[in-house]
């Protein structure tokens, strides 16, 4: 179902008490406001059994999974094991991951199916780089990705993700695509899956957009009518920018 959201994507940051600290911080401010909008902390695997215990205001999503069941994977975290914590879902195919770490599309695509085939909500990352938007490629990057990662999927598997079109070139950069550049991207990703599902289906996937969000650029952002919320970096690092945010989305 199509959903406001607004969810954190800590990367790699925070020690053990820090991360304590934001989350405890976050469900305080949960508590106190109740927001008109789903929030999620994507959070580092370590931190992610201690923060489902203690906190049910907010979704708790690991930064990637692994597109295997099980085996000899060293250092892979697996669909099941995020089950068995009562994680909520999975950050998948983040730029970083595809840059650092050479995810393929492909890749991406098993991630996605046994995220949803465990239970979890897969987050699915796709965007351009800096080149591919100067030489007017975006449009054909995301169509790849999306087709690609997703398009295997039943209608009500696709229905289940949410997607978060991130361009690279506004991530950490302070740089963010305008408010019609969003709307015009997310207003195509829409497009791509009305063409091959239908607009019902369409109409129910929430597609977040991610890029040097903050306080001061929110309002725009969010209030793009294909702008389902953001993945938030930097800002989701703090409690006082995070629930600006927050703050900013439940009011539009
Ligand atoms: O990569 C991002 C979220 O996944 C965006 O990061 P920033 O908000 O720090 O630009």
């Amino acid at each position: 179902m199509r959903k406001k959201i607004v969810a954190g994507n800590w990367k790699m940051n925070k020690t053990l008490p820090e991360a304590q600290l934001l989350l405890s911080e976050i469900d305080k401010y949960l508590q106190a406001n109740s927001p008109k909008c789903e929030v999620i902390a994507g959070i580092p695997f370590v931190y992610l059994e201690n923060a489902k215990a203690q906190h049910k205001n907010f979704k708790i999503f690991s930064e990637d999974i692994s597109e295997h069941k099980s085996g000899a994977y060293t250092g892979e975290v697996s669909a099941e094991m995020l089950t068995s914590l009562h994680v909520d879902g999975s950050i998948i195919g983040h730029s970083e991951r595809r840059q650092y770490h050479k995810e393929t599309d492909e890749q991406i695509g098993a991630k996605v199916k046994i995220a949803l085939e465990n239970g979890l909500t897969p987050m699915f990352c796709n965007g351009e780089v800096l080149e591919e938007r100067k030489a007017g490629k975006h449009f054909e990057v995301v169509k790849r990705q999306t087709e690609v990662a997703l398009f295997n999927l039943s209608a009500e598997e696709i229905s289940k993700v949410v997607i978060a079109y991130e361009p690279v070139w506004a991530i950490g950069t302070g740089e963010t695509a305008t408010p019609e550049q969003a709307q015009e991207i997310h207003a195509y990703i829409r497009s791509l899956i009305a063409d091959k599902y239908g607009k019902e289906v369409a109409d129910s996937v929430s597609i977040l957009y991610g890029g040097s969000v903050k306080p001061s650029n929110a309002k725009e952002i969010f209030s793009k009518p294909d702008v389902d919320g953001g993945l938030i970096g930097g800002a989701s690092l703090n409690i006082e920018d995070f629930s600006a945010l927050i703050k900013t989305y439940s009011e539009i």
